[in-house]
């Protein structure tokens, strides 16, 4: 297996999009989480451009331990100069200097010619040595530069001293064959004594996961990506989309340093803190990716996921995949959600519950579990339990107590416990109220973003007579989530 490295530019060409600008408090979040997520390398930023900019390479380079910290610059001695100067803190530090390189950056951009492009591109390399050892090149628009000519820039950059090349498809105009064959171009005809190669392709004509994968194909060592894919114009590369598409096909020989596990929560936190929403259909992490919606897909994942799911979403960090009731659902789906319900039905009283069904979902866009209790005459909404109030004393050397006011079927009923932390004390006063035997079976807390005044999902399995019903809340205190959790469970069969 040949490991991959993963540069990732969220805080960089991620962050010039605009309206995804973010502070370096919130720069700092991102490249934690990156951090954990396992990056090889965080390109923090472009120094000279500002002086926040600036600010936040020094804040991220003293806040992040393991990753080399980059920073960007143009083949100037002054943005140089101010890159190394900001990643005076870093651990480990590169510069990633470069020129573009195509005939349309040379003409209209430089006004000049490939010959002293060449020797801009070497002064730029050897200067960035004077302070880091580790210097990566970027060609500029290499997807639209002639091969021979990119080699000969290459081969200069890297006798100069580069340690990584990288091969921007920064118009993303490539095919991936063609993108391929350019990455294959340059190993083939550059000694690349120790460098790498990297791609940084770009999604104008939505081809960016191709093509990086095509380069990673042909030699690619580094690939340059975004979170959620957010970058300059179309976007960039997602990483997610790469990272599990090396990690579904072993096969093909590459892994990663990601630890996959950690995908979602990342791609929550950049699209929450650049404000920008993620695609519902997006390939990994938009909220449909792993959402059956047609009856036969249905079927087919509750028989055996195999049939419809070629990633675990766990795998992603993603809790299960969902099954979403629409008027192009079958029985099968209908009858599983029942089941979760807590209904047992035979086959002749599902038919007719179907047909209901069916005339309900033409109507509504998805049926929901109450609309589902509605067409079974079990309303939900008569019977449901309701907190009027909860009051909690937990701390260190105090008992833990609970007080609770349920609304029970427009009925109020209260009781107080004590228990082995808030949570248990709360939870031992609602079953006061209930009285029936229930065990939780399974209780999952997770934080949805970070801090501390960050929202706690709770997940929740009971069980009762013999069956096991889910319960789920969110809530941003975290005791009052686990008792929404419980009695949201606990709902789905007091209703009966
Ligand atoms: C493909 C990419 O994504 S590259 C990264 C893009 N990111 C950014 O541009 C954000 C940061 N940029 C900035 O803050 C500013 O553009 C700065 C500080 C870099 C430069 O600002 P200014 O000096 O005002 O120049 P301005 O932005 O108007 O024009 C860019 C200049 O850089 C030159 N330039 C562009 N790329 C390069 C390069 N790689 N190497 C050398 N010079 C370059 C242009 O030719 C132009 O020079 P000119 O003024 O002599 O014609
Ligand atoms: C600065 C370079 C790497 C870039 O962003 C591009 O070419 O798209």
């Amino acid at each position: 297996m040949e490991r991959i490295y993963v540069f990732d530019t969220t805080l960089r060409d991620g962050e010039q999009v605009p309206g995804c600008q973010l502070n370096t408090i919130e720069k700092i979040e991102v490249a934690r989480a990156l951090e954990e997520l396992g990056v090889d390398i965080i390109e923090a930023g472009f120094p000279v451009s500002s002086p926040g900019d600036f600010n936040s390479v020094v804040e991220i380079s003293k806040a992040v331990t393991w990753p080399v910290i980059c920073a960007l610059t143009r083949a100037v001695e002054k943005d140089i100069e101010v890159a190394a100067e900001a990643l005076k803190y870093a651990k480990r530090k590169r510069i990633h200097t470069g020129i573009g390189t195509s005939d349309p950056h040379i003409k209209y951009k430089f006004n000049s010619n490939r010959e002293e492009i060449l020797e801009r591109a070497v002064k730029a390399v050897k200067y960035a040595r004077n302070f880091v050892d580790d210097v990566e090149f970027y060609a500029e628009d290499a997807g639209r530069t002639e091969n021979e000519y990119l080699a000969r820039v290459v081969q200069a950059v890297i006798d100069a001293g580069a340690t990584v090349v990288n091969i921007p498809d920064t118009t993303g105009y490539c095919f991936p064959d063609e993108y391929g064959a350019k990455i294959k171009y340059l190993i083939d005809h550059v000694d690349m004594k120790n460098a790498i190669l990297s791609t940084h392709c770009h999604q104008d004509l939505g081809m960016a996961t191709a093509n990086t994968i095509s380069g990673i194909i042909n030699g690619a060592r580094q690939i340059e990506v975004t979170i959620n894919g957010v970058g300059e114009r179309a976007g960039n590369t997602p990483l997610e989309e790469v990272v599990m598409a090396l990690k579904s096909h072993p096969e093909r020989g590459f892994y990663t340093n990601i630890n996959t596990q950690k995908i979602y929560a990342t791609s929550r936190l950049v699209s929450n803190l650049m404000n920008m929403p993620i695609q519902p259909n997006k390939a990994i992490v938009g909220r449909n990716a792993f959402a059956h919606s047609s009856g036969i897909h249905q079927d087919g994942v509750l028989k055996n996921v195999e049939t419809y799911e070629i990633i675990n979403p766990q795998d992603v960090g993603i809790d299960s995949n969902s099954i979403v009731l629409t008027a192009r659902s079958g029985r099968a789906a209908l009858k599983n959600r029942l089941t979760m319900l807590g209904i047992k039905i035979e086959t002749e009283e599902l038919d007719k519950v179907y047909q209901k069904f069916l005339e309900l979902a033409d109507k509504k866009k998805t049926v929901t579990d109450d609309d589902i209790l509605m067409l079974v005459g079990k309303d939900s909404r008569l019977h449901r339990i309701k907190i009027d109030y909860l009051q909690v004393l937990c701390g260190i050397g105090v008992r833990d107590v609970a007080s609770i006011g349920l609304n029970i079927a427009g009925e109020h009923f209260e009781a107080t416990a004590t228990g082995n932390g808030p949570v248990d004390a709360a939870i031992r006063a609602v079953k006061n109220i209930i009285r029936r035997k229930i065990t939780i079976k399974e209780f999952l807390i997770q934080a949805i973003s970070r801090g501390s005044d960050d929202t706690g999902k709770v997940h929740m399995q009971v069980e009762h007579d013999g069956m096991v019903y889910y319960g789920f809340a969110a809530n941003t205190d975290i005791v009052a989530a686990s008792v929404e959790a419980f009695i949201d469970a606990v709902n789905k069969f007091v209703i009966q």
